[in-house]
C-alpha cells in the first residue's frame, strides 16, 4: 500500500495556455507517472488512465459530485450559481431530476424531432455550399445546434446569443479563477440573468423540453422549485458541448480524408463517427470529484475531502485501453469511451447530441465529396472544453 507521500507529483498546469492549446504531451506524461498523480500547483489528485477514470466515474459513493465537479469545493466555498440538481448532486437529490430528464431526452422522445432536424440540416448545408470556402465553426458547428436546440427546449427567439457565452463561462468556472474566468466576469451577470429568465414556465413554448419539465413538476415527479433549475441544466449543458463536438467531428474528417470516403461509402457509420470523434477529441476534457472517504486507487491512498481531477480526454487515448488511440478510425468500436462520462451521471443529453450530429453529417455526406482545411485552424481555450475558434475549410462537392 503506497501512502500519500509516495504518490508521484507533477507541476503540470492543466488549465494553463500550453496545456489548453495541446494537452497531448501532458496527458501522456500523467498517464506514465502513475494511476494517480498529485498536481502540486492545485493540491488535487489527477487520474489520466482509462482504468482509474472509469473506476471513479462509476463509483459515485466514494467519488461524489455534490461538493462540485470543478476545482471549487462546495463544502467550504459558495458556488457562483445555485448548484445543478443533476451534475452537482448525489443520490437521493439527484434521482428525481435525472429520472425526469431521462424520460424527456430519451431516444423514443427524440423520434418526433428526427424529421425536422434532418430537414433543417439539409437546408443549412444547402445554404452553406453556396460559399464553398468558409469557417465551419460559425457556419456549421455553431449554426446547426443554435438552429434546432433552443427551439426544441422552447426558448424564445430574443437573446439566444447569450447561450454560447453563458455555457462557455460555466465550463471555464469548473477550473481555477484564471484569466479565462476573470475576463468574462463583467458580462456573466447579463448572460446568467437571461438564461435564468428563460427557465420560467411562462418563458417557454408549450411543446418543448422545457414545458415537459414543468409538466413533470405538475405530476409531482419533481417540485415546482426544482423545475427551472432542471431547465437551466439543458441550457447550460446542451449548446457549447454539441457545438464543439460537431466541430471536432468536422476537424476529424478534414484531417482524415480516407475516413470521409469511408463514411460516404457506408452512411451507416455516421452515428459511430460522432462517438469516435467525441472519443478522439473529447470536447469535455475534464471533471472533478470529491473523495467521501480515504479511498485507495492504484495503491495510493487519497484522503477524504480531496478533489480528484478526471482527465476524460486522456483516458479516451490511453494505449492501455485503446489500440492506436491517437488515430481517428471508423473501423474501431468507440463504445466504452468516457467522452460522455460513465455511470450515474453519464450524459443524459447524449442522444440529443448524437441526433444533431447524425442529422448534420447525413446532409454533408450526401453533398460533400471532401472537406479540405485551408488556412490555419485556431483553438478556442476553455478550462474544461476542447474547442475550435476557427476551422477554415473548402467543402468540395462532386
Ligand atoms: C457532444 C456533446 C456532449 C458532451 C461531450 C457531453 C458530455 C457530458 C459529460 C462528460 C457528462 C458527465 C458529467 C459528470 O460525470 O460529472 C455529461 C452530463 C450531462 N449532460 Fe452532457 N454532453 C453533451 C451533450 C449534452 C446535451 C445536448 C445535453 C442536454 C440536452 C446534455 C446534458 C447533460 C446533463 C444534464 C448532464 C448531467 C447528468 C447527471 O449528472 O446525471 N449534454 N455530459
Ligand atoms: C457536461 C456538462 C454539464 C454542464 C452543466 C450541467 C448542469 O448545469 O446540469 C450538466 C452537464
Amino acid at each position: 500500500m503506497t501512502d500519500v507521500a509516495t504518490v508521484p507529483t507533477s507541476d503540470h498546469d492543466p488549465f494553463g495556455p500550453d496545456a489548453l492549446e495541446d494537452p497531448t504531451r501532458m496527458h501522456a506524461q500523467l498517464r506514465e507517472a502513475g494511476p494517480v498523480v498529485l498536481l502540486a500547483r492545485y493540491g488535487v489528485y489527477a487520474m489520466a488512465r482509462y482504468e482509474q477514470v472509469h473506476a471513479a466515474l462509476v463509483d459515485w459513493q466514494d467519488f461524489q459530485s455534490g461538493a462540485g465537479v470543478g476545482l471549487s469545493n462546495f463544502r467550504y466555498e459558495k458556488p457562483w450559481r445555485p448548484p445543478s440538481l443533476l451534475l452537482e448532486a448525489d443520490p437521493p437529490r439527484h434521482d428525481a431530476p435525472r429520472r425526469v430528464l431521462s424520460g424527456i431526452l430519451g431516444p423514443r422522445a427524440l423520434r418526433r424531432l428526427r424529421d425536422r432536424w434532418f430537414a433543417e440540416a439539409e437546408a443549412l448545408v444547402e445554404e452553406v455550399l453556396s460559399t464553398p470556402e468558409l469557417d465551419v465553426v460559425p457556419a456549421l458547428a455553431e449554426a446547426f445546434p443554435l438552429r434546432v436546440f433552443p427551439d426544441a427546449v422552447g426558448v424564445g427567439e430574443e437573446g439566444r446569443e447569450n447561450l454560447l457565452p453563458y455555457g462557455n463561462f460555466v465550463f471555464n468556472a469548473f477550473g481555477p479563477p484564471n484569466s479565462l474566468v476573470t475576463e468574462a466576469m463583467p458580462d456573466m451577470p447579463r448572460w446568467s440573468e437571461w438564461v435564468n429568465a428563460q427557465c420560467a414556465r411562462e418563458a417557454l413554448s408549450g411543446d418543448g423540453f422545457g414545458a415537459a419539465i414543468w409538466a413533470a413538476a405538475d405530476r409531482g415527479e419533481i417540485t415546482h422549485d426544482q423545475a427551472p433549475l432542471v431547465v437551466r441544466s439543458l441550457l447550460t449543458a446542451g449548446v457549447d458541448t454539441t457545438v464543439h463536438g460537431i466541430a471536432a467531428m468536422l476537424y476529424a474528417f478534414a484531417t482524415h480524408p480516407q475516413q470521409w470516403r469511408r463514411v460516404r461509402e457506408r452512411p451507416q457509420l455516421v452515428r459511430a463517427a460522432f462517438d469516435e470523434a467525441v472519443r478522439w477529441q473529447s470536447p469535455v476534457q475534464t471533471f472533478f470529484r470529491t473523495a467521501t472517504t480515504d479511498t485507495t486507487i492504484g495503491g495510493a491512498v487519497i484522503p477524504e475531502g480531496s478533489k480528484i481531477l478526471m482527465f476524460l480526454g486522456a483516458a479516451n487515448r490511453d494505449p492501455r485501453h485503446w489500440t492506436d488511440p491517437d488515430t481517428f478510425d471508423l473501423e474501431r468500436d468507440p463504445s466504452g469511451h468516457v467522452g460522455f462520462g460513465m455511470g450515474l451521471h453519464q450524459c443524459v443529453g447524449q442522444h440529443v447530441a448524437r441526433l444533431e450530429a447524425e442529422a448534420l453529417l447525413t446532409a454533408l455526406v450526401r453533398r460533400v465529396e471532401r472537406l479540405e482545411l485551408v488556412g490555419s485552424p485556431l483553438r478556442h481555450h476553455n478550462n474544461t472544453l476542447r474547442a475550435w475558434a476557427r476551422l477554415p475549410m473548402r467543402l468540395h462537392t462532386q
